[in-house]
Order: structure tokens, then C-alpha cells, then sequence
């Protein structure tokens, strides 16, 4: 579904060239949930741009469904970190969710269902008429998901969507998102610096080496589908994909 080739972006400034991605190649097979991690500033948010087509890279290339990205494609959505930009204050959560709707060729009738569904499945239906200000970020989170979800898309690309939010907020917001994945069979890229999200919510989980950045590890995660924040974080083997992960950080900080 997703089939990332020798990804390389540099950015040019005025004085000032950053490599940000250098090489990265990896494939995210259809119905998957891979988590990407990797240090900070090791380039996830520059890789998810260009392969989300809101950048283009300056070499490899980035298909979805086999079709090459030269531009936002038709069926991926994105969730950004930052809920309160993704969000326009002046239009009621009804209307933020059906926005990216209008592009579609629907009913008023079905743009409605398509809205009301996907408000419900983020624990919102009561929520239509507020507006993004007025509910906590945790809320305001779930309104991006909704909005993204409403999209029917095929592939949804997550961009750090729970680190600002409290702790409590995240362990929901984590479940609320396997449980999506397993209802709809989206396929899903996860990005995150948290090791033991990456390890939670993942089937697999690639880690990323320091900026120039490479791919320094694909890690199966063998837990059972059904995940608990309890029991599944307790489990040994939860433990030692934890602990395998967080060496494989340490050590690309460290550079090896
Ligand atoms: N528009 C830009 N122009 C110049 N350099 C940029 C730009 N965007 C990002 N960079 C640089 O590219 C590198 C990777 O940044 P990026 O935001 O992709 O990393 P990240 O892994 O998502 O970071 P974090 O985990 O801290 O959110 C950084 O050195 C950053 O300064």
C-alpha cells in the first residue's frame, strides 16, 4: 500500500543546507499499522510530509497503492501533533469534519451520515454544534481523527497526534485508534518518539537511525491483537520489545 524508495530530502535555506532524510526505504503492506520511530529531529515529520505529497523529496520516490505521489493523493488522510492549528475555530465541529468532504462528489444526505459516523466513533456525538475551543484537547484531537476517518481513506498517515496531550487522554486515544484500525481496515503509519507507544500500538515497528536518517531496524511485534493498557504493557514480551527498541534509540543518538 505504502512503498517508500530511497527517500532523500535536503532542505536549502539562505546559508544554511540540512539533510534531513537521507535514504529510506521501506514498504507498509495494506491493513497494516506500523509505528515509525526514531530520535527527535531524525526527520519523521519531513518523510510524512513527502509522502503525504506536501513536499516533494529530492530523490526516491514515495507510492501509494502503486501510484506515484506528486500531490496530496486521493484516499490518504493525515493527522498533524498540533490539533488546535488543524482545527478552524470560526466553523463548528460538524463543519470541521465535513470539510474535506466538500471535495468529494457526495449527498448533503450522505455527507451528514458520513460526519454523524464518524463523530460517534471517536466518542463524540453530542458534540456537533460546540465549537473546537470549547472542548479540551483530548476532544479537540478526536475531531481531527473524526475528520480523517469521515474521509474513508485507504491510508491514514499520523503525525505525533497525542503528544500534547495528558497522559490519561493518550492511553484512550491509543486504544480508540487499534480499535479503529481493527473496524475499518485502514492502513495505518503511526509517528512517535514514545518507544512504548510505538511498541503498544504497532504490528511492526520501524526505528530510524539520527538525522542523516536511514532505516536502522524493522521490529515485528508479536503481541496479541488484543491489546490492554494493563495487561499488555505488563506482558514480558511487551518488556523486551521495549527494551529492544530503547537500545536501538540509544544508540543511534549515540551514532553507531
Ligand atoms: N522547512 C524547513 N527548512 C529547513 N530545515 C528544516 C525544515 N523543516 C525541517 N527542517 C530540519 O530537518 C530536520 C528534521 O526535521 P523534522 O521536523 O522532519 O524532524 P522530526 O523527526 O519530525 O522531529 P521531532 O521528533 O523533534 O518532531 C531538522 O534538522 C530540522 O531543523
Amino acid at each position: 500500500m505504502l512503498d517508500v524508495r530511497g527517500v532523500k530530502k535536503v532542505y536549502e535555506g539562505a546559508g544554511r543546507t540540512v539533510e534531513a532524510v537521507r535514504d529510506l526505504t521501506f514498504t507498509v503492506d495494506e491493513g497494516d499499522l506500523v509505528c515509525l520511530v526514531g530520535p527527535s529531529g531524525c526527520g519523521k515529520t519531513t518523510l510524512l510530509k513527502c509522502m503525504a505529497g506536501l513536499l516533494a523529496p529530492t530523490a526516491g520516490e514515495v507510492l501509494v497503492h502503486g501510484d506515484r505521489v506528486v500531490g496530496p493523493p486521493a484516499d490518504l488522510a493525515v493527522v498533524f501533533q498540533e490539533y488546535g492549528r488543524s482545527l478552524f475555530p470560526w466553523m463548528t465541529v460538524r463543519d470541521n469534519v465535513g470539510l474535506p468532504l466538500r471535495h468529494k462528489k457526495l449527498t448533503r444526505a450522505r455527507r451528514r451520515e458520513l460526519v454523524a459516523e464518524s463523530l460517534a466513533a471517536v466518542g463524540l456525538a453530542d458534540a456537533h454544534n460546540a465549537y473546537p475551543w470549547q472542548l479540551s484537547g483530548g476532544m479537540q484531537q478526536r475531531v481531527a481523527i473524526a475528520r480523517a476517518i469521515a474521509y474513508e481513506p485507504r491510508v491514514m498517515l499520523m503525525d505525533e497526534p497525542f503528544a500534547a496531550v495528558d497522559a490519561q487522554t493518550r492511553a484512550e486515544l491509543e486504544d480508540l485508534i487499534r480499535g479503529l484500525w481493527r473496524r475499518l481496515g485502514v492502513t495505518i503509519l503511526f509517528v512517535t518518539h514514545d518507544i512504548d507507544e510505538s511498541v503498544y500500538l504497532g504490528q511492526r515497528v520501524i526505528v530510524l537511525s539520527s538525522s542523516p536518517t536511514v532505516v536502522r531496524e524493522q521490529l515485528t511485534i508479536d503481541l496479541p491483537a488484543d491489546r490492554d493498557q494493563l495487561a499488555t504493557r505488563s506482558d514480558p514480551n511487551f518488556a523486551k520489545l521495549r527494551a529492544h527498541v530503547y537500545e536501538q534509540i540509544q544508540a543511534a543518538k549515540r551514532g553507531e
